[in-house]
């Protein structure tokens, strides 16, 4: 589906930090989040997630990181609620993490760094019907962000874990079916952070509902090496570099007001 395909692929290089400035870039992502100064909103709903494992349909290394992709032809894989007022459809997941267990998140919370971050992609159904469409509105996404620790390892992720070797390089894609994307949310999926900001990979676009879940999941440090194993260079390339630090820095919070689901 084009949700992952040609948006992710530019200048996809491990440093890659992209352009300093941003075209009107006042709500890039990702950010700290300072949780004192984020404020309670009692607006803001539990989320509403609504997934079909069936819409499950491959998983690909796009040589930045590694996307299970889903069905979103149709309203069968769909996120409602908490901050949002449309219906959006998963298109695909994915993840960022570092080459040691000391960093890797995308976001930060008071600074605090994890080691990977799970990103589950949503476009905005009710108002576009295309992923390429929504990805330039400024409603068009809602991007679900859970941090990871290393601790226990994680049953649901062990299908997907076991399916990394077969896409090592860049641009090999498998057959991946009747994964349920819900095992991977925490157990409590009341209490998040979200504001407004952006794509983390080109084209930076500003059209992303951010939705960081305040408690993580845990997956063990075997797993997670086995995502470092993975390699941002195709078969072809004689050097091969592995995939790791695969995140943007964090960007200027400029004014924006992150809201709390939780005192
Ligand atoms: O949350 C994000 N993570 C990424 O790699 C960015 C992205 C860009 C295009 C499509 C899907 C995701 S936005
Ligand atoms: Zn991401």
């Amino acid at each position: 589906t084009a949700c992952s395909s040609k948006y992710v692929l530019s200048q996809m290089h491990p440093m890659w930090q992209g352009p300093l400035a941003v075209p009107g870039g006042d709500r890039q992502s990702p950010i700290d989040i300072v949780v004192r100064k984020s404020v309670f909103d009692s607006e803001l709903k539990p989320l509403v997630t609504d997934y079909d494992p069936d819409t499950c349909q491959q998983i690909w290394n796009n040589g930045y990181s590694f996307l299970v992709e889903y069905d979103d032809t149709t309203d069968k894989s769909t996120l409602k609620g908490g901050p949002l007022q449309d219906k959006f459809r998963l298109c695909q997941f994915h993840f960022h993490w570092g080459e040691s267990n000391a960093w890797g998140s995308e976001h930060t919370v008071d600074r605090r760094l994890f080691p990977a971050e799970l990103h589950l992609v949503h476009w905005n159904s009710d108002k576009y019907s295309l992923f390429e469409e929504a990805v330039m509105e400024d409603n068009g996404l809602a991007v679900i962000g859970v941090f990871l620790k290393v601790g226990k390892r994680h049953e649901g992720l062990q299908k997907l874990v076991d399916a990394l070797p077969t896409i090592r390089h860049k641009d090999s894609v498998v057959e991946f079916t009747r994964f349920d994307p819900a095992c991977l949310l925490p157990t409590n999926t009341d209490d998040y952070w979200t504001y407004h900001g952006s794509l983390t990979t080109p084209p930076l676009t500003e059209s992303v509902s951010w939705i960081v879940m305040k408690q993580h999941i845990e997956v063990s440090h075997d797993q997670l090496a086995v995502f470092r194993s993975l390699l941002f260079t195709s078969a072809e390339e004689e050097v091969q570099k592995s995939m790791v630090n695969n995140f943007r820095v964090q960007q200027p919070l400029r004014g924006r007001t992150v809201r709390s689901s939780f005192t």
